[in-house]
């Protein structure tokens, strides 16, 4: 049984406007999934009803093999993160330290417990040093990581970042490679929706790609990316690993530098 199964959803906003059209597909523990799709595309909508920020109006979302319509948004955030596109959205306590406890509070898990997580959280994040300041004295990209450190302490199953390298420096890029990492070493399921085709390149085994409010392909990331009608269709810029290796001619779909290196120093 998957994990997520995401079941012929749709979703329509109260103006009438469709913006997900019957969406779906699986999510396995472990998994490490980015869903792509030019502005407008649906993406965020789709993922919101994940963990139950926005309902279906039609279709079903089931976590565990259990239906989340049984469950109110507060009980879903225990086992589907969210961290949003805007941290501003979500972050609203004095210190740091108080944000990322915050929900495990809400949650009544035991201080010593609390502690543990906050600690782990804080250093997986590189919040350690900041625990004390206030988040709106940090800047944007380092609050981002405040709403990253929350939801790790909640230990989801399920963690949804929306737009996480946005604003980041190559320090950013690189602390957010390491947390896909270890965080799919613990079993947790991450999704994440982004616009940076050279991080999904380097970090996603699978990519979900969403056109006009539908899911145009959802496969292994390197034959997905090599997909040109699929990339063009979606509007979506192909990695510069996948576009020399196109111009080389190579077949072998890769989207490891090392072997196109490798590749142009033998053939060329
Ligand atoms: N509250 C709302 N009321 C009406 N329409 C909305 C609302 N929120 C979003 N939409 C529309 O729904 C569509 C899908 O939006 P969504 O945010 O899911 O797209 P997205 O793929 O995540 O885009 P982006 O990459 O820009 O974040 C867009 O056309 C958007 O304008």
């Amino acid at each position: 049984m998957a994990l997520v199964e995401v079941k012929n959803i749709s979703f329509k906003y109260p103006n009438g406007y469709l913006a997900v059209d019957d969406v779906s597909f699986s999510i396995e523990a472990g998994e490490n999934i980015a869903i792509i799709g030019q502005n407008g595309a649906g993406k965020t909508t789709t993922v919101k009803m994940l963990n139950g920020l926005t309902r279906p109006c039609s279709g079903d979302v089931l976590i565990n093999g259990e239906s989340t319509k049984k469950y109110t948004t507060a009980q879903m955030a225990r086992r589907v993160g969210y961290v949003f596109q805007n941290p501003d959205d979500q972050i609203f306590n004095a210190t740091v330290y108080k944000e990322i406890e915050y929900g495990l509070k809400k949650m009544k898990v035991p201080e010593e417990e609390r502690e543990r997580r906050i600690k782990d959280a804080a250093e997986l994040t590189g919040m350690d040093k900041y625990l004390e300041e206030n988040p709106y004295d940090l800047p944007l990209s380092i609050r981002k990581f405040v709403t990253i450190a929350s939801v790790i302490a909640s230990d989801c199953d399920v963690m949804i970042f929306d737009e996480p390298t946005a604003g980041q420096d190559l320090d950013g890029l690189e602390r957010l490679s390491q947390l896909n990492c270890i965080l799919t070493g613990r079993g947790k399921a991450i999704v994440t929706i982004t616009h940076d085709m050279e991080f999904v390149a380097d970090n996603y085994n699978r990519v979900i790609v969403m056109c006009q409010k539908k899911i145009l392909a959802d496969g292994k990331t390197e034959e997905v990316f090599f997909e040109k009608e699929i990339m063009d269709r979606a509007m979506l810029k192909q990695p510069a690993v996948v576009r020399i290796a196109t111009k080389l001619g190579m077949t072998k779909h890769t989207l490891d530098v090392k072997e196109l290196a490798q590749y142009i120093r033998e053939n060329i």
